[in-house]
């Protein structure tokens, strides 16, 4: 039986982000189109015969408990009544709280993996549902297909997206999710949109005004950036990107970067490089 599985946990983008409403329950309904950067934390997973969830190595700064690693395990654990135990050791290289879905993605892999790892047989719709119950985002890195997003992000149509690279700048600052969703400032009723009128130029970031003049650090990277191509949040932010026609065209970017901000290039993918590893392993744990 397998012991040990190394995943990746990719970055997300939001090529766009609308709100379109609100649940009775304030969770707010979204428009948004994902894609998967191969850019990744590095989960390490070993199975444990004692039944404990240990995270030896992690996020600074996230206490064991609350990492939601641990949490998608124990809930894995909590739902399948798998004696068995796991070490997760994470490798953080996504910013945390940057709108990239860090967490989230770590989350899935560990889903994924300890799905394999514990022999539990969930399928993909049953891990899916378990990842919602961790977070709006955790979905689209379990199922690992860039996705048009309906819902609160959990509706997710699969789409092939053209070949695009990307400069991705962390301007440092945290922006809680929670409390950007609380502006009153918000545009809230935006016209549901589509694909096509998407491609056509359409889609913006709902959080980008309230953002840029609530975080005046974060309005000065958007405008850095848009200096080369055009640049949006991602998520609820800080993190922006800009789409650039080769790797090399963002690295020259990036030669100019402030030294105060945080930066890298990145190639989307319309499969997660999650599922992209998870494809070529063994078909037993498949
Ligand atoms: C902004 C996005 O990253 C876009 O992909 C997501 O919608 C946010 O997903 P997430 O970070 O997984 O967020 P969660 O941990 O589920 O929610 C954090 C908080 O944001 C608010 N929230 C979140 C998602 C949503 N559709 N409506 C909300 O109002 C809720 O107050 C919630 O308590
Ligand atoms: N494994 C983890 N990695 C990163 N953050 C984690 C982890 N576990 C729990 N957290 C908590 O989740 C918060 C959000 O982290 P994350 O990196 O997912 O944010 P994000 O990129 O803004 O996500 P989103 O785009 O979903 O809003 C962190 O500030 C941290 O407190």
């Amino acid at each position: 039986m397998m012991q040990t599985l190394t995943l990746p946990a990719p970055a997300k983008l939001n090529l766009f982000l609308h709100i379109t409403g609100r649940r009775a329950d304030g969770y707010h309904l979204l428009q948004t189109l994902f894609v998967f950067l191969d850019f990744a934390d590095e989960i390490t997973l070993t199975v444990r015969s004692d039944g404990a969830i240990r995270r030896p190595a992690g996020a600074d700064n996230v206490p064991e408990a609350e990492d939601l690693t641990v949490r998608a395990a124990r809930l894995l654990q909590e739902v399948t009544g798998c004696p068995l135990g796991a070490d997760i050791q994470v490798l953080k290289r996504i910013p945390m709280g940057g709108g990239l879905g860090g967490g989230s993605s770590d989350a899935a892999s560990v889903l994924q993996g300890l799905n394999r790892l514990w022999q539990c047989h969930l399928d993909e719709n049953a891990l899916a549902a378990l990842g919602l119950r961790l977070g709006a985002d955790v979905p689209v890195f379990v199922r690992g297909h860039a996705a048009w997003a309906e819902g609160v992000g959990e509706q997710l149509t699969p789409v092939v997206l053209p070949n695009s690279w990307y400069v991705v700048i962390h301007p440092k600052v945290h922006v809680p999710t929670a409390e950007l969703f609380s502006s009153p400032h918000l545009t809230r009723d935006s016209p549901a949109i589509t694909l096509a009128t998407f491609h056509g130029g359409a889609g913006l970031n709902a959080f980008q005004p309230v953002v840029e003049k609530r975080y005046p650090e974060v309005a000065e990277a958007i405008n850095w950036l848009s200096r080369y191509s055009t640049a949006k949040l991602t998520g609820s932010g800080s993190c922006l990107f800009a789409p650039v026609s080769s790797k090399q065209e963002g690295e020259k970017i990036l030669k100019s970067l402030p030294n105060k901000w945080f930066g890298f290039v990145a190639e989307g993918a319309n499969i997660s490089p999650l599922h992209q590893k998870l494809a070529i392993m063994p078909t037993l744990y498949n």
